[in-house]
């Protein structure tokens, strides 16, 4: 089932990013009262680091059960373990390394010197079999993020390349990105779609066209963010430079 996009256009993307920080403790605390535990499906770029960077520092982190939450990723870049670049390296720098995890509930994609060494197409199976022990084929994810590439991508799906077109498997290898690194590994589109809830986030004038391609009625192939949607929910979180160029009939009736 597909969700009619919702936005929230909130003024610069410091709003945008405590904004969705809170917005995600919520979710995450809900989520724990009512089943136990929380999955949470993270993502990396200027935007996912931004919105993590604000939740590190808001007091309210605190009424999260960090111990039992649930992460996962939805793209990676393949390097090593450790390189600056990955988006695991990032997201423990930021938030990570300063609350009190369950290691065992880290789910981080496989690094290029992994125990599948440099076979990225080994290393997305194994990561699709990680996730399809914990659900089937994925677990049941209470929120999953996706910063929006200017070229539209999401996650590591870009345009036109043979991941964005795949129905299948949950989690694909990415040859020849357009954005460096050219090796990656990426939830699909079906395994995005499976979440209960999705959330956008475009902040940044360079993510101005992005955001009016997708929500103007591209099709996913050519603009992969324009077939991101929840089960329950799609919800954009832009900033006002992101939200300029969209049509005055998609503008939420409040902007905060
Ligand atoms: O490379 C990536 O880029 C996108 C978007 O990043 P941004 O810096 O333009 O916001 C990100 O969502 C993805 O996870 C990452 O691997």
């Amino acid at each position: 089932m597909s969700t009619t996009p919702q936005l929230v256009v909130h003024r610069d993307k410091e709003l945008m990013a405590q904004a969705a920080a809170a917005r995600l403790i919520t979710r995450i605390v809900d989520a724990q009262a009512s089943r136990g535990s929380a999955s949470v499906v993270l993502t990396g770029g200027r935007n996912g680091n931004g919105l993590l960077a604000a939740l590190a520092a808001a007091p309210a982190r605190d009424a999260v059960d960090w111990s039992r939450l649930d992460l996962w990723w939805g793209d990676e870049r393949f390097l090593p373990e450790g390189d600056p670049d990955r988006n695991v390296t990032q997201a423990r720098e930021v938030l990570l390394d300063s609350v009190p995890l369950d290691p065992k509930r880290v789910h981080a994609m496989p690094a290029s010197d992994g125990p599948h060494g440099s076979d990225v197409d080994a290393a997305a199976a194994a990561y699709a079999e990680e996730l399809a022990a914990a659900g089937d084929p994925v677990p049941d994810f209470d929120v999953l993020m996706l910063g929006v590439g200017p070229d539209t991508h999401v996650a590591s799906l870009f345009p036109e390349l043979p991941a964005v077109r795949e129905t299948e498997r949950t989690v694909v290898g990415v040859h020849g990105a357009p954005k460096p690194p050219p090796t990656r590994v990426t939830l699909t589109l079906p395994a995005i779609r499976a979440a209960r809830e999705v959330w956008l986030l475009a902040a940044g004038e360079d993510k101005a066209e992005a955001a009016a391609i997708a929500l103007s009625g591209a099709g996913e192939i050519q603009a992969p963010a324009a077939g991101a949607q929840g089960r329950s929910r799609t919800l954009w979180l832009l900033d006002a430079s992101a939200a300029s160029q969209l049509p005055r009939a998609l503008y939420p009736p409040a902007s905060a």
